[in-house]
C-alpha cells in the first residue's frame, strides 16, 4: 500500500515539474521572441535613418542636415554615397562643355574662394565644370552655400564629399572623362596651422595624394592643375621671388605642406606620367574672399569700429604683401589649363615623359599691411582703431614679392589690378552682401567700376 502511494506522489510530482517546464520554456519562447522582435525593430529603424540621412541632397541649401550628412558619412563607407540617377544626370550635365573641343574640368573647392571664381569663368566660355565641395567649417559655411548658390544659377553643380574619399572619386571618373583636373580644395591659412596642424596633413596632402591616386588611374588621365602657395618660398630673402629660388626653408606648416604637395607632384608625373602644374598663388584677395584673411576681417572690425592688429616684424619694419586680385588670378589658372599637355598614362601605367610646371600667380607690386589699413580708411570712411605690434611667431613672413615673367612667357599672364582698384571692388561687394548701410564713401560707386561682382 505504502509503495502504490509513493508510486502515485511520485507520479504527481513528475506531471507537477513537467507542466512548471513547460510554462517556464512557453514564458521562454514569448520572451525571446518579444526580444527578437524589437531588435529587427531597432535594426530596421536604424538602417532607414542611416539610409535617409546619407541619401545624396540634389541641391542642399541645408547646412544643418549638411552637418549630419558629413559627421555620418565619415562614419560608414562611400557605399551609400551619392549615386542614383537624378545625381548622375546632374554630374553628367554639369560636367559636359557647350563649345566644341570645350574642358571637362573637375573643381575641387569648388564651393571656395578662388575654386568659385574660377568654375564661373570656365563655364562662362563653354566648358564642362563639376565641382566637389566638403563644406567644412573652416570659415563660415553660409558664405560657401551663398557662392554655390551663384553657382548653380549659372548650372554648376557641386557634389558634397571629401577628396580623401576614394570610392566618391573614382566613381566621378567612371561617369566623367575628365580631361583636366583644377584642384583648390586644400587647408588654407598659414597662422591656424599652430591651432590645428592635422587638419593640413589631412587636406593638403593625404586628400591630395588622394585625388592623384584616382587621377593615376583614371582612363584618359586627366591634367591636374592645382594650388600651391607663396608661402612655400618662407625665409627666401632674395627678391622678387622666382620659381628657381630655394624653398626649403618654410616658415609655417601650412607652407611645409604646400612645399610637400610639390615634391609630391613631381614624383606622380615621374611614375605614372601625370601632367601636373602648381600655382603659386601671392595672397590672393577680392569679391566673395575668405573671411580668415586680414583685408577681410580687416574691413568687418573696421565697420564694427573694434581695433585691429597690424604686424610690424622684429626690427620694427612694415610687413608686406604682393596682394593679388583674384580676377589676375583666374587669369592665371584658366591660363595653365589652356596650356597643361595631357597625361601621357593610362590604367596606372605611364607610356611616356609627361609635362611638370610650376609658376608664381602674384602681382608683382608688394604692398605693406599699413598701407592695406590706409586704403580700407579711406573705403569705408572709418579711422581705423590700430594695435600696431610685433608679427607674432607663428609662421607669418615678413614679406612676400613675385616674379610672374615664366607665367607670362607660358601662357600671357600679367596682372592689371592695382590694390586700391581690388579693393574698392571687395569692399562693394562686402557692404552689399552683409547688407551694410554706412557712410561709406561716394567714391566706392565710381562711375569707372563696372565690376560685375
Ligand atoms: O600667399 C599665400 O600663399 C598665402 O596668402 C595668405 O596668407 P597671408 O599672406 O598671410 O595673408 P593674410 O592672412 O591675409 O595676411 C596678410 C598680411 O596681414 C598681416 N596680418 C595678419 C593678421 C593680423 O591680425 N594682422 C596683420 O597685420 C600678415 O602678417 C600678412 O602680412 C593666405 O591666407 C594663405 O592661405 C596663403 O594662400
Amino acid at each position: 500500500m505504502a509503495s502504490s502511494l509513493d508510486t502515485s506522489k511520485v507520479m504527481k510530482l513528475e506531471r507537477y515539474n513537467s507542466y512548471i517546464r513547460r510554462v517556464n520554456s512557453s514564458k521562454l519562447i514569448a520572451a525571446s521572441s518579444k526580444l527578437l522582435f524589437r531588435v529587427t525593430l531597432l535594426v530596421a529603424l536604424l538602417l532607414i535613418f542611416f539610409f535617409t540621412i546619407n541619401y545624396h541632397p540634389l541641391s542642399s541649401e541645408n547646412t544643418s542636415h549638411h552637418h549630419i550628412h558629413t559627421t555620418t558619412h565619415n562614419l560608414l563607407s562611400s557605399a551609400f554615397y551619392g549615386g542614383g540617377a537624378a545625381w548622375e544626370k546632374q554630374v553628367r550635365h554639369s560636367s559636359t562643355p557647350r563649345r566644341a573641343n570645350g574642358l571637362s574640368v573637375l573643381v575641387t573647392g569648388a564651393a571656395g574662394f578662388v575654386g568659385s571664381h574660377c568654375s564661373m569663368a570656365l563655364k562662362k566660355r563653354g566648358d564642362g565644370v563639376l565641382g566637389i565641395d566638403n563644406f567644412n567649417s573652416y570659415y563660415d559655411p553660409s558664405l560657401k552655400r551663398g557662392r554655390q548658390k551663384l553657382l548653380a544659377q549659372h548650372e554648376i553643380f557641386i557634389v558634397e564629399g571629401d577628396i580623401n574619399d576614394a570610392e566618391l572619386l573614382s566613381k566621378l571618373f567612371d561617369i566623367v572623362p575628365f580631361t583636366h583636373v583644377l584642384h583648390l580644395a586644400a587647408q588654407a591659412g598659414v597662422r591656424y596651422a599652430m591651432k590645428n596642424p592635422q587638419s593640413y596633413i589631412k587636406s593638403n596632402i593625404a586628400g591630395f595624394v588622394n585625388l592623384l591616386e584616382t587621377a593615376k588611374l583614371a582612363n584618359p588621365q586627366p591634367a591636374i592643375v592645382w594650388a600651391s602657395s607663396s608661402s612655400v618660398y618662407g625665409l627666401n630673402t632674395n627678391v622678387p621671388f622666382s620659381e628657381n629660388h630655394r624653398t626649403d626653408q618654410p616658415a609655417s606648416l601650412y607652407a611645409a605642406t604646400k612645399k610637400a604637395g610639390e615634391e609630391i607632384a613631381h614624383t606622380y608625373n615621374h611614375i605614372y606620367g601625370l601632367s601636373l602644374t602648381a600655382l603659386r598663388f601671392f595672397t590672393v584677395y577680392g569679391p566673395w574672399g575668405r573671411p580668415d584673411m586680414a583685408y577681410f576681417f580687416f574691413t568687418k572690425d573696421m565697420t564694427q569700429g573694434k581695433p585691429i592688429n597690424v604686424y610690424v616684424t622684429q626690427d620694427n619694419k612694415e610687413v608686406a604683401r604682393d596682394f593679388t586680385y583674384i580676377d589676375d588670378v583666374v587669369k592665371g589658372c584658366l591660363g595653365a589649363l589652356d596650356t597643361a599637355e595631357k597625361s601621357t598614362g593610362s590604367g596606372g601605367k605611364k607610356k611616356g615623359p609627361a609635362q611638370l610646371r610650376v609658376y608664381n600667380l602674384g602681382n608683382t607690386s608688394p604692398v605693406s599691411v599699413k598701407k592695406l589699413v590706409t586704403i580700407l580708411e579711406s573705403l569705408l570712411n572709418v579711422k581705423a582703431k590700430k594695435n600696431v605690434i610685433k608679427m607674432p611667431r607663428n609662421g607669418d613672413v615678413p614679406f612676400t614679392h613675385a616674379n610672374v615673367s615664366l607665367a607670362y612667357r607660358d601662357f600671357g599672364y600679367k596682372p592689371t589690378t592695382d590694390l586700391s582698384s581690388g579693393l574698392r571692388k571687395f569692399v562693394k561687394w562686402y557692404l552689399s552682401y552683409y547688407g551694410i548701410q554706412s557712410k561709406v564713401n561716394k567714391e566706392l560707386n565710381s562711375p569707372n567700376d563696372h565690376s560685375e561682382d
